[in-house]
């Protein structure tokens, strides 16, 4: 470990320093002037620029390049407020990192003397791998202030075992931070067993969620297992918990409770040891107060709220999730956007959440031909909102020969691609037939 002479290089300080040394978490020393007085192997190996441990660096120069202390520059500061409070600090920044811009956990402890000053800080980071801040080929991506802070709270429950309930609008990665949710999880070995609550009747959730016996109803030919059973040392995600029939809801609050359930036809309990998380689109709250959702099974779930940010709401990460969405959609030839296309893409409110970003650059990518996305390739809804923008529009290619395109390019089945390009199976059928009419 390498430490700067400084008064926290006495004897007392080393003996602390050699005990981090062997924290396998990268772990520094920090002076109360923000200056880097010791960084342990770790931290050198994860953080380290070619060997250069940043020792003597002021923090804030090395983890963000700011000129000035992270408060200074719009950013939380945990030194300011342990130095307060003289208690542990922890807060989730965007470090740069010799990898790139990184989410990092970080905890900051201070150091007191025989009167109570603090005369130094032990900061220990912890690199979050379940969300990226740089385009990603999968899970979660963002950076932006609304993002950072589901992803704090994100953080804090991982680890525990308490129900978490995941509220957002439709599209907005209530299942990816389910899936991180699992990932972060000491059950993170064992199974993450998703069930989606729509359209499902009593009976069907409830042989769904129980399983059943052979011969329980007819057509059970043969034993299945539960759901609930198959969730056993993992993680159970009940998707749009605010659809469960009023009737059900009283036996999901007995296996919450308790973890037992009885499968359909049968007399044995079975035991499920999983973790929770819920997800819904609904004021939960709102149907308690109107009767149709129960109150007892709204506080049993809702024990860790979690608030997921329209993509409105976090507009500053747009470019990020676009870059992220295109890398997934053609991995191989990663199409690029005009500025005034990205200009329409900023305008637009997204009600559909990063779903529906995602059919727009799906759609987008099917229309352009020389690998750049522009206004033209974009639903006319989205044309709509920038008349200026849409005046600078390309090319007058007509809609068949843009559908001739699509149709090259497109890898799966018809009702997929009317789905992507937003039309009915019956309009692109006619479409097509002007098409041929046309060939
Ligand atoms: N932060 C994110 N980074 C990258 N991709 C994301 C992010 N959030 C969501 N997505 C993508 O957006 C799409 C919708 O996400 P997801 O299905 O998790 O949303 P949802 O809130 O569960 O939707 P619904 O309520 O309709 O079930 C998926 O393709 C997902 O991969």
């Amino acid at each position: 470990m390498t430490i700067l002479a400084t008064d926290l290089a006495r004897p007392d300080m080393r003996a602390l320093v050699s005990y981090l040394e062997h924290d396998l978490q990268p772990t520094i020393v920090l002076d109360t002037d923000y200056n880097i007085v010791a960084a342990n192997t770790a931290y050198q190996r994860q953080f380290g620029v070619e060997g250069r441990p940043h020792v003597g660096a002021k923090c804030f120069r090395v983890s963000h390049q700011f000129a000035v202390p992270c408060d200074q520059a719009g950013e939380h500061c945990p030194m300011r407020k342990a130095h307060e409070s003289r208690l542990p600090e922890r807060v989730l920044h965007i470090h740069h990192t010799p990898r790139g811009p990184e989410h990092v956990d970080v905890e900051l402890r201070p150091l007191l003397d025989e009167q109570g000053e603090v005369v130094g800080y032990v900061e220990r980071l912890n690199t979050v791998t379940v969300a990226s801040a740089q385009p990603q080929h999968q899970g979660l991506v963002g950076r932006s202030a609304p993002f950072k802070e589901a992803l704090g709270a994100l953080q804090r429950a991982a680890p525990s075992p308490i129900p978490v309930l995941l509220q957002g609008e439709s599209g907005t990665g209530k299942e990816l931070f389910a899936r991180a949710l699992h990932e972060g999880s000491p059950r993170a070995g064992g199974p993450l067993v998703v069930v989606d609550c729509t359209g499902l009747t009593e009976t069907l959730l409830e042989s769904e969620l129980f399983g059943y016996e052979k011969g329980a109803f007819t057509g059970a030919l043969q034993r299945k297992i539960g759901l609930a059973e198959a969730a056993h040392g993992g993680t159970l995600f009940l998707d749009e918990i605010g659809e469960v029939p009023l009737a059900m809801q009283v036996k999901l609050l007995r296996l919450i409770e308790s973890g037992s359930f009885r499968p359909v036809g049968s007399l044995r309990t079975v035991h499920s040891d999983f973790r929770l998380v819920c997800a819904t689109h609904k004021p939960l709250k709102d149907m308690v107060a109107a009767g149709s959702f129960r109150q007892d099974l709204f506080y049993r779930i809702s024990a860790f709220p979690i608030r997921l940010p329209a993509l409105r709401e976090r507009s500053d990460d747009l470019p990020l999730l676009i870059d992220s969405l295109l890398q997934r959609l053609a991995p191989t030839a990663v199409p690029r956007i005009d500025p005034s296309a990205m200009k329409a893409l900023g305008l637009h409110d997204w009600p559909g959440n990063i779903r529906e970003l995602r059919n727009v650059l799906e759609r987008a990518r099917l229309f352009t031909d020389d690998g750049v996305i522009r206004v033209a390739d974009l639903p006319a809804e989205l044309r709509r909102e920038t008349p200026m923008v849409a005046a600078q529009g390309r090319r007058g290619r007509n809609e068949l020969e843009q559908l001739a395109h699509a149709l090259a390019v497109f890898d799966g089945p018809r009702s997929e691609l009317a789905k992507t390009l937003g039309m009915s199976e019956r309009t692109l059928y006619r479409r097509l037939q002007a098409l041929e009419g046309k060939g």
